[in-house]
């Protein structure tokens, strides 16, 4: 239950007094929605991104999820990954195995991790082909409005400076339209090579989660979710807005510190 939950029709935000309060309300939002998605589609579509969201989703390998989730029916991508070996203590995908899927039955072959063997150029473009054929047998669907992937969940965190997944603030590829997932070679946070989905396909799932602990991260916040007006920087997590699915942010009462308009005292 959180501690202040403000609702529109689009937007959720969802303040919790500490970490814990918000796991627990984390792993009970993401099986909601990997029920619901296997009783409509047969699977549950997951993208992920690294840094403290993994550690946030740890609840979901305890009871009395990690027994009531259907894992055998997930299948999991990534909003972003650092192109090292995946034996690499800055992977993504190393973080996400050693916490969570080395802990709950999902199957080896529904995990869809990056081509680690390539250049960031080649990986990302190895890993908008894997989707495609996804999209094309319907483990994603796809958006009835511009033909993109729309993942059941697409969970995000937030860099001190607004970045989500790897899409840094001021950067070119925050314009991409076309391509489902592109590269960067020059992210201001190390390590430097990066693949990540665009945009369009982050906007177009059925529901994104955008995860915020931490005092250091309040600006961020309030630029990214509070009305600033039309000259409001271009910081990408505000342009985190699903064109039909549904946006929920959880942040802890340090993160939410800065929001207009939030009591958190009660
Ligand atoms: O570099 C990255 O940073 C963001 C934020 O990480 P956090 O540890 O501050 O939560 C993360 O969401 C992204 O996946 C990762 O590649």
């Amino acid at each position: 239950m959180a501690l202040s939950a403000y609702k529109t029709d689009r937007r959720e935000l969802r303040i919790h007094e500490n970490a814990d309060d918000l796991s627990c309300d984390l792993a009970e939002y993401i099986a909601e929605l990997s029920e619901a998605s296997i009783k409509d589609r047969g699977v549950f579509a997951i993208a992920m991104s690294g840094g403290s969201l993994i550690t946030l989703m740890r609840k979901l390998c305890e009871a009395p999820y990690i027994k009531t989730v259907d894992f055998s029916k997930w299948y999991i991508f990534w909003a972003d990954e650092r192109v090292v070996a995946k034996s690499h203590s800055d992977s993504n995908y190393k973080l996400a195995k050693d916490s969570l899927f080395s802990k709950v039955p999902i199957l080896h072959s529904h995990v869809h991790s990056i081509n680690d063997t390539v250049t960031a150029e080649q990986a990302a473009e190895d890993y908008e082909f894997v989707i495609r054929q996804l999209v094309r047998t319907r483990v994603i669907s796809v958006s009835e409005v511009n033909d993109c992937p729309k993942f059941d969940l697409v969970l995000l965190g937030m860099g001190p400076d607004g970045h989500v997944a790897s899409l840094f603030p001021n950067h070119s590829v925050l314009n991409e339209k076309e391509q489902w997932v592109t590269f960067i070679t020059d992210s201001p946070k190390p390590p430097p090579e990066r693949i990540t989905f665009t945009f369009p396909v982050i906007n177009s799932a059925s529901n994104v989660a955008v995860v915020v602990t931490g005092g250091s991260k309040a600006e961020a916040a309030h630029m990214a979710i509070d009305d600033i007006g039309p000259d409001s920087p271009e910081l990408p997590a505000r342009m985190v807005q699903p064109s039909e699915g549904k946006l929920v942010w959880f942040l802890d009462t340090a993160a939410a510190s800065k929001l207009e308009g939030v009591k958190l005292s009660e």
